[in-house]
């Protein structure tokens, strides 16, 4: 299928990308994760999923967007490998079939998220297509088994994430954050990143460092200045000994006006956090112009997790 044959999509879904407000990490686990202690923020870039139905057995893919050459249209793309899953789940796999289609906006490799907003959109859209009735806790549990991110791309909004990140309560947030995404031209692989971690880190606690408590009470008070001053990232020092380039766009931001600047995730995006919308606009403007990164662009967050759109 083309992507252009997307306008006969029966079910549409829409699920956002995410920020590590805090990401702190411990050890490696007997299961090869590591423990995290970590405040998401969802934020309005978003992969948009389209599902049609398809002959039982038939799970189609095909991805549009900018960035759409370096996502996999076949099998191995989450969105697919998340359709299959719950087929499976739900009286097996030749039960069900589909034609999914995916919008990136999310830049792919980023560090936020974008294969998980793809896989748990998957789920969200085709339990909806195939009238599976599937609670939240069951959804995010099939999420847990695709990735460590995808139950809160279900979630969305903000929350506290321990164990791989996929234990989550949700945090009580206050307002609008207004974010500048710088978008390097690199890639970095989030198992490198967190390879590198280890390797600078040898000695690692298994627990990891707790995430700031004046973290979670300037969210509480939507005092986003607080929120600045809070944000702490432990993978940054691993993706800048891989890309020691980003540290002068870092540095670049927090120049232009930006209350603070974090690598997001296992990188390479760069979150910028302004004091207000028109701060913003005028950062996402200066950074454009510096030629650091291949794109620059805004986001707010929170916003809702992965839910049908009309
Ligand atoms: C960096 C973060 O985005 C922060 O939210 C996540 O920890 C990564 O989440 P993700 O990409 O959904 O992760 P997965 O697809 O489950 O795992 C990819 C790889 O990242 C590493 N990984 C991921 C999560 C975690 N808690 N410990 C890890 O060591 C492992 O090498 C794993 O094989
Ligand atoms: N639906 C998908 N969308 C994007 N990437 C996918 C998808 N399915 C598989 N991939 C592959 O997964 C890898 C990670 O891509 P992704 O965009 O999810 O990275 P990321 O945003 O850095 O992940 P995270 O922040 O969750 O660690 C890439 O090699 C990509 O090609």
């Amino acid at each position: 299928m083309s992507a252009s044959e997307a306008i006969t999509d029966r079910v549409k879904v829409r699920a956002p990308g995410k920020v590590n407000l805090a990401l702190r990490v411990g050890g490696v686990r007997p299961d090869g994760y590591h423990s995290l202690a970590t405040v998401f923020q969802a934020l309005s870039l978003f992969d948009d999923l389209g599902a049609r139905p398809a002959p039982a057995g038939h799970y189609g893919i095909a991805v549009a967007g900018d960035q759409a050459h370096l996502v996999p249209a076949d099998g191995s793309n989450l969105a697919v490998r998340a359709a299959r899953l719950l087929a499976a789940r739900h009286g097996g796999e030749q039960q069900f079939g589909v034609e999914l289609v995916i919008r990136k906006t999310i830049p792919v490799t980023g560090g936020m998220a974008g294969g998980s907003a793809n896989a748990a959109a998957a789920l969200v859209a085709c339990a909806a297509l195939w009238g599976i009735d599937i609670n939240p806790d069951e959804l995010r549990e099939l999420g847990a088994e695709l990735g460590a991110d995808v139950p809160f791309c279900l979630l969305g909004s903000t929350a506290l994430g321990h164990g791989r990140g996929d234990d989550l309560v949700p945090v009580l947030s206050r307002g609008g954050y207004h974010w500048v995404l710088a978008l390097p031209d690199v890639e970095l692989s989030t198992p490198a990143v967190f390879r590198r971690f280890d390797e600078l880190n040898p000695d690692a606690d298994p627990t990891p460092p707790p995430v700031p408590p004046a973290l979670l009470e300037g969210l509480a008070s939507g005092d986003v200045r607080r929120v600045a001053d809070n944000l702490v990232n432990d993978l940054e020092p691993a993706a800048l000994s891989l890309h020691p380039h980003l540290g002068e766009l870092l540095d670049a931001g927090r120049e232009a006006g930006a209350l603070a600047g974090i690598v997001s995730g296992s990188g390479p995006t760069c979150a910028f956090l302004a004091p207000h919308e028109d701060a913003a606009v005028r950062l996402s403007g200066t950074l454009s112009g510096l030629g650091l990164c291949r794109t620059v662009r805004r986001a707010s967050g929170p916003v809702p997790g992965a839910r049908q759109v009309a």
